[in-house]
């Protein structure tokens, strides 16, 4: 494999894809596969922290159309996250590779704060730092969380490991003609209005200068193809 581009990454892990072959909740043998495939970015020397999706469970979106406030949704949401981060702390634990869970919400019997502090001495340590319960406010998304993280910890890029190869130019689950674009500017993302990440995401990246990597991690050894610079994938930066 070719060297790695970056020293620092953040991940951003579908919680969709955590469900497998189920409609819902949390697939052993799909959890077990990825706690592999960071492992072996791991050993590559790349310093990994992750942000995990929560759609396997709850969106607030969804629990707020069926009359729970949207606030209490988001809220729920987030507690998903943390659901799936201590699946993942754990497989990654199992094959021997130190994990630490840190949220933005207290719960202090379940896992530790989220500080900068605590995930850059995590990461230094040669642990995977996951980074639980989002941004730790309704009303944002697991991707806005995973740019912001990045931005605080400085890492070089955020891999969105989702169930789409890339962008396209509409949902290429709805649209069978959608043409899947190489590379886009953020702000070509942003006008374009593209669904694979919210906007605010985006506009943070923008501002970060934060590049932005989509792709799918159904494909096996995804993670390590894109973080040597290959890999189906969409870079978006510039
Ligand atoms: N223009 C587009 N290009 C690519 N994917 C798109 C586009 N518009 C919508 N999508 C959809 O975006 C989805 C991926 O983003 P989404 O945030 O929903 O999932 P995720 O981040 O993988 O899940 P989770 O929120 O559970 O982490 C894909 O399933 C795809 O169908
Ligand atoms: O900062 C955040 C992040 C997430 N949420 C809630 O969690 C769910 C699941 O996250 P996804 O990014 O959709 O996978 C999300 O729908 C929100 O309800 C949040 O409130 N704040």
């Amino acid at each position: 494999m070719a060297e790695p581009i970056y020293r620092r990454v953040l991940v951003k892990l579908s919680g969709e894809y955590f469900a497998g072959p189920q409609d819902y909740g949390i697939d052993q043998a799909t959890i077990d596969r990825v706690a592999g495939e960071l492992i072996a970015a791991r050993s590559l020397g790349i310093e990994i922290a992750v942000v995990i999706g929560g759609g396997n469970i709850f969106r607030g979106v969804e629990v707020s159309a069926r009359g729970v406030s949207r606030t209490t949704g988001d809220t729920m949401g987030m507690l998903a996250t943390v659901m799936n981060c201590l699946a993942l702390a754990e497989a990654l634990q199992r094959h021997g590779q130190k994990a630490r869970t840190l949220a933005a919400l207290m719960m202090p019997e379940v896992c530790e704060l989220y500080t900068r502090a605590a995930a850059e001495q995590t990461l230094r340590e040669g642990g995977i730092a996951l980074l639980a319960a989002g941004t730790g406010n309704p009303y944002f998304t697991t991707d806005t969380a995973a740019v912001l993280r990045a931005a605080e910890i400085g890492a070089g890029a955020v891999l969105k490991a989702t169930n789409v190869d890339g962008v396209y130019s509409a949902d290429p689950k709805l649209d069978p003609n959608a043409k899947r674009f190489e590379k886009l500017t953020h702000s070509e993302a942003l006008a374009g209005g593209y669904k694979v990440m919210d906007a605010t995401a985006f506009a943070l990246a923008r501002e970060t200068s934060l590049p932005i990597i989509v792709f799918s991690i159904a494909e096996p050894g995804s993670i390590g193809a894109v973080l040597s610079g290959a890999g189906r994938a969409t870079v978006v930066a510039g």
